[in-house]
């Protein structure tokens, strides 16, 4: 393990790894939530935290609710502010248009990953280097080999 980062915490318990080496710190719920087949909600995990100047927290999905559920985080990534000292809160979007997801207090949403972030200046200029892709984007590539991008 590297680059350990020390993140000062208020809450009954810190965001929580699996394991030893995971990206993601598990975020929990702090509230009982119902979210109906397609609808969203904002979801308190009742933990503010003080990240060190330099770092953000992104808010992603996990997997298995999005796999076994169709659970996922709406604005994913979200982003927490080095400068945030409210409740982290998550954004969570139940794409399943049948069934609606029961949230208990306690319950592990998602996770959250810190990371270091640069700091950009945006420089006015004339003219942009060139490079290999030009504007090209959206799909200029394709999906499958050997076939004409559509
Ligand atoms: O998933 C998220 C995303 C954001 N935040 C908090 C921390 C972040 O620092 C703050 C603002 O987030 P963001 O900049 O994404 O939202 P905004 O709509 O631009 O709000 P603001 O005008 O307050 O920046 O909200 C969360 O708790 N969870
Ligand atoms: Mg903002």
């Amino acid at each position: 393990m590297t680059d350990v980062v020390t993140i000062p915490f208020l809450a009954e318990s810190a965001p929580s790894y699996a394991h030893h080496d995971d990206a993601g710190a598990d975020l929990r719920a702090s509230e009982a939530v119902s979210i109906a087949p397609g609808a969203r909600a904002l979801v308190g995990t009742g933990v503010s935290i003080a990240l060190p100047e330099g770092y953000a927290a992104f808010v992603v999905p996990r997997s298995g609710l999005a796999a076994k559920h169709g659970i996922t985080v709406l604005n994913a990534p979200g982003t927490v502010d080095a400068g945030y000292r409210g409740e982290v809160k998550v954004t969570l979007l139940n794409t399943d248009l049948e069934r609606p997801f029961e949230v208990e207090p306690g319950d592990r949403i998602a996770q959250v990953i810190i990371m270091p972030v640069s700091r950009a200046v945006f420089v006015p200029v004339a003219e942009l280097p060139e490079s290999a892709r030009g504007a090209n984007g959206f799909g200029s590539t394709g999906i499958r080999d050997g076939a004409s991008a559509s």
